[in-house]
């Protein structure tokens, strides 16, 4: 790690948006949207179908620019410095992405070869973290062999190979049953302890963002709330964060727990 890259973590949070719009021709998908995440933070971002959440990751992944505001990853400008600002963060993508033909292992070796790792630093890494994660067994078969849960755990894997500082999780536990969405959201929370990661956590389900240090509520492209789920409760007036989500966003049906 460079001196710079020290100095941003001791000093800047890991992720920093500010005043981030983003419109579709006439829907203002995001409208002056700011937050942070500091390091070893995980804060969820919870949001009805529709709030802007898939279109702040694309901007906070350099898929699309916004059209005013700016995003900061440990203080790489993402318009200025992208190869910088994305090489500090991992990205786990609603849609799966896993090469089904792909071995696990020839899988994960290919994404570090994508980042240029040499085989000597990331084939000691990815047998860590087969074996970390639970997959050592499952490394040399092929991804249409693995269930769901256990494809988007190697998607987990892929994200961390790299080492970022900062993870961002889109709606990942999309089509998975209960007991493997519950696995996925512990594996993070490990993750986020162990190497100190700041994570952000798209979902909309309330209880998976009651597992967050905060949360933030995004609705139509606003920022309705960014703090501690009790303190939500405590404002809007209700014992859970669900009732306080539904009250928050006016009620949406899609906010039920899963
Ligand atoms: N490519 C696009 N062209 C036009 N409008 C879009 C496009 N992508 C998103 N939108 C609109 O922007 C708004 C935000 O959508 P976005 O997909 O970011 O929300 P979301 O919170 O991720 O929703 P979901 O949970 O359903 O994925 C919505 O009104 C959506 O219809």
């Amino acid at each position: 790690m460079s001196g710079d890259d020290a100095a941003a973590m001791n000093s800047a949070p890991v992720l920093r948006c500010h005043e981030v719009s983003k419109r579709y021709g006439r829907t203002q998908a995001l409208d002056r949207v700011s937050l942070a995440v500091a390091a070893g933070e995980m804060v969820a971002l919870l949001g009805p179908n529709g709030a802007g959440k898939s279109t702040l990751f694309q901007l906070l992944t350099g898929l699309f620019v916004a059209d005013s505001g700016s995003v900061e990853v440990l203080g790489a400008d993402m318009r200025r410095e992208p190869v910088r600002a994305l090489s500090r963060l991992g990205v786990v993508f609603q849609q799966p992405a896993l090469d089904l033909n792909l071995s696990v292992r020839a899988s994960l070796r290919f994404h570090a070869d994508l980042h240029g790792l040499p085989g000597a630093v990331s084939r000691p890494r990815i047998e860590a973290l087969l074996a970390r994660f639970g997959l050592a067994d499952l490394a040399r078969k092929p991804g249409r062999e693995l269930s769901g849960g256990n494809r988007r755990k190697v998607e987990l894997v892929r994200a961390l190979i790299h080492e970022p500082r900062l993870l961002l999780m889109d709606e990942a536990t999309v089509g998975l049953d209960p007991g493997s969405r519950a696995q996925l959201l512990e594996d993070v929370l490990q993750a986020r302890s162990e190497h100190g990661l700041g994570v952000l956590w798209a979902t909309h389900l309330v209880d998976e963002a009651e597992r967050a240090q905060r949360v933030i509520v995004l609705h139509k492209g606003h920022v309705l709330w960014d703090g501690e789920a009790r303190a939500l409760c405590a404002q809007e007036g209700v014992p859970t964060l669900q009732g306080a989500f539904l009250k928050l966003t006016g009620g949406q049906k899609n906010a039920m727990a899963a």
